[in-house]
């Protein structure tokens, strides 16, 4: 199925200089409302944010381009971590348009060397900095946004600590052009199993969001915007009140995509669980508590591949249907 222009997809303006961005102000809870409309209506929102500048952002692409294009595979196979999603992923037939790269904890500068290590024999000390600063204020983006819904359900300060203890990883991406004016799909259509996502790309078309009656929706970008989206244990964390955006990536015509997410991980021995004031009469609890590595290493089981992606959350914790167990897993 096809997917319509972009008219839905609310976007958000965090206007750099004002107050807008000062917890407390009346800018601020103007903010926090629109953010929680967003996510609990669509899962999504694009963001325009000044902050991070023009410049940071299209060095990072270009260096992305220089990786993808100069390091050889040998090289490039070398980016393995044991935990799904973190690692190098590349075409691995003629059929697939993807290639990624994954950095564990990348706001974490030594992270980054590492990687630019396995990739580079001089280690590219440009990169990291670069990649590192990029992360890093995404990162914060992304705290603002955790901030924002947080205040927005009156859930105060103390929530900050105990909500999700969490690190960033990153992951790279580039969707080849399908040769064609075919209309191909460089990514299916899946709900984050990490907490949330920030997404920001070159430009080039491709993101697509599931809307409320099921028809997708073409996402655009600007040199400025990125895209949140809330991942499937912010919403059990929310007891269902916000959506888990299922989205994908489609491609067609003749220019490579190139994106760069940063991925809101929680740290090992997380359990997921939702707070007490979530739950109310009109809103029994819908999940039960779980270990957040338990459940990212079952939704990339085999078990789970028989499953959409969206329902692999209720397969795994809803407390309606009946559950899979947690499967062992060795990191
Ligand atoms: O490349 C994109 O725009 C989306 C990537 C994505 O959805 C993911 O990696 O989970
Ligand atoms: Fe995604």
């Amino acid at each position: 199925m096809g997917a319509d222009a972009e008219f839905q997809i609310p976007i958000i303006e965090f206007r750099t200089g004002s107050s807008d961005l000062t917890r407390g102000t009346e800018g601020w809870h103007h903010l926090c409302k629109r953010v929680r409309d967003a996510c609990e209506t669509y899962g999504c929102f694009r963001v325009v944010y000044e902050r991070i500048s023009r410049e940071i952002r299209e060095e990072t692409f270009r260096l992305l381009k220089e990786l993808v294009e100069e390091v050889p595979l040998e090289r490039k196979q070398k980016n393995v971590n044991p935990k799904p999603y973190h690692s190098y992923f590349g075409p691995c037939s003629q059929q697939s348009l993807y290639e990624g790269f994954g950095i564990e904890d990348a706001s974490n500068f030594d992270s980054v060397k590492r990687f630019a290590q396995l990739m580079w024999s001089h280690g590219h000390p440009y990169f990291c900095e670069t990649v590192n600063t990029m992360v890093k204020q995404m990162e914060e983006l992304n705290n603002i946004i955790w901030a924002m819904i947080i205040d927005s359900y009156g859930l105060g300060e103390k929530y900050e600590p105990v909500m999700i203890n969490h690190k960033t990883m990153l992951r790279m991406m580039k969707y080849m052009a399908p040769s064609s004016e075919e209309y191909r799909r460089g990514l299916h259509a899946h709900t984050d199993k990490l907490a949330s996502t920030i997404i920001c790309d070159d430009q080039t078309p491709g993101l697509e969001i599931e809307g409320k009656d099921g028809r997708w929706i073409k996402l655009s970008s600007s040199p400025t915007s990125f895209v949140f989206v809330v991942g499937d244990p912010l919403m059990v964390w929310s007891n269902g009140r916000m959506k888990a955006a299922k989205h994908r990536v489609m491609m067609t015509g003749d220019k490579d995509r190139y994106s760069i997410a940063t991925f809101t991980v929680p740290v090992d021995g997380t359990v997921i669980k939702t707070p007490p004031e979530f739950v109310d009469e009109q809103r029994p609890p819908l999940f039960k508590d779980f270990d957040f590595t338990d459940f990212l290493f079952f939704s990339f089981s085999e078990q789970a591949k028989l499953i959409d992606s969206a329902d692999q959350i209720y397969a795994f914790a809803s407390l309606s249907s009946p559950q899979i167990p947690a499967q062992n897993h060795a990191l």
